[in-house]
């Protein structure tokens, strides 16, 4: 029941990513929780803005292991990593918006800071724009495993919140829920048109 509730929040989420062009030309994945060792995950080359139900594949988390003859999205091992690394992680969106693809490649460091904007609040346990929101960027790769390895060891260091960037790429962000994951990717997008926009008129 209360997974059936969540893909249907998922599908809204994704109707809703369509609608704001942040998923052009089949870019993105989404997924959502499924019990302790599964999601489901949208099968790889559909357009996410109009999806349905039948468009989700149910993965294994251990194993990526997916229902014969579909193939789920390309970068399922990112979905999964977040899934096993906290169990608090119940849905992750996967976008390619133009200011997280353009701002990952101006911001030439491994992090993205967000400082001084109340919209920082939108995301969960930020309090005051005061603080300082650090959001990595991890170079792009075709290798899905070998990102996932690598974003993983980062958590050493530096604890993964809210979401991560992949340079040229795009955001992937998430939530104890749907809901969560999906105020996160506004507040996210909200930030990240500031930022640019702050940046180009700085410059001149
Ligand atoms: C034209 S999108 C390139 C692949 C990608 O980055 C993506 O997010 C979509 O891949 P999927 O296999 O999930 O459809
Ligand atoms: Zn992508």
């Amino acid at each position: 029941m209360t997974e059936n509730l969540q893909l249907g929040a998922l599908l809204a989420a994704c109707h809703w990513i369509g609608q704001k062009g942040w998923s052009p030309a089949t870019g993105g994945n989404m997924s959502v929780r499924s019990g302790e060792e599964h999601c489901l995950i949208t099968e790889s080359g559909k357009d996410k803005g109009s999806l349905t139900a039948e468009d989700f594949l149910r993965v294994e988390l251990a194993s990526g292991r997916a229902p014969e003859g579909r193939r789920p999205s390309a970068e399922t091992g990112l979905h999964t990593m977040l899934y096993s690394l906290d169990p608090q992680i119940g849905a992750v969106l996967h976008t390619h918006s133009v200011n997280s693809t353009v701002l990952s490649r101006v911001e030439r460091s491994g992090t993205l800071v967000l400082e001084g904007y109340e919209m920082q609040k939108s995301l969960s346990g930020q309090t005051t724009h005061l603080d300082r929101v650090l959001i990595p960027i991890f170079d792009n790769s075709q290798e899905i495993p070998a990102l996932a390895d690598k974003i993983m060891a980062s958590t050493e260091h530096a604890p993964l919140q809210y979401g991560f960037l992949l340079r040229g790429h795009g955001l992937t962000c998430w939530g104890k829920d749907v809901a969560e994951a999906r105020r996160h990717l506004e507040g996210l997008e909200f930030l990240f048109q500031c930022e640019l926009q702050r940046r180009l008129l700085e410059a001149k």
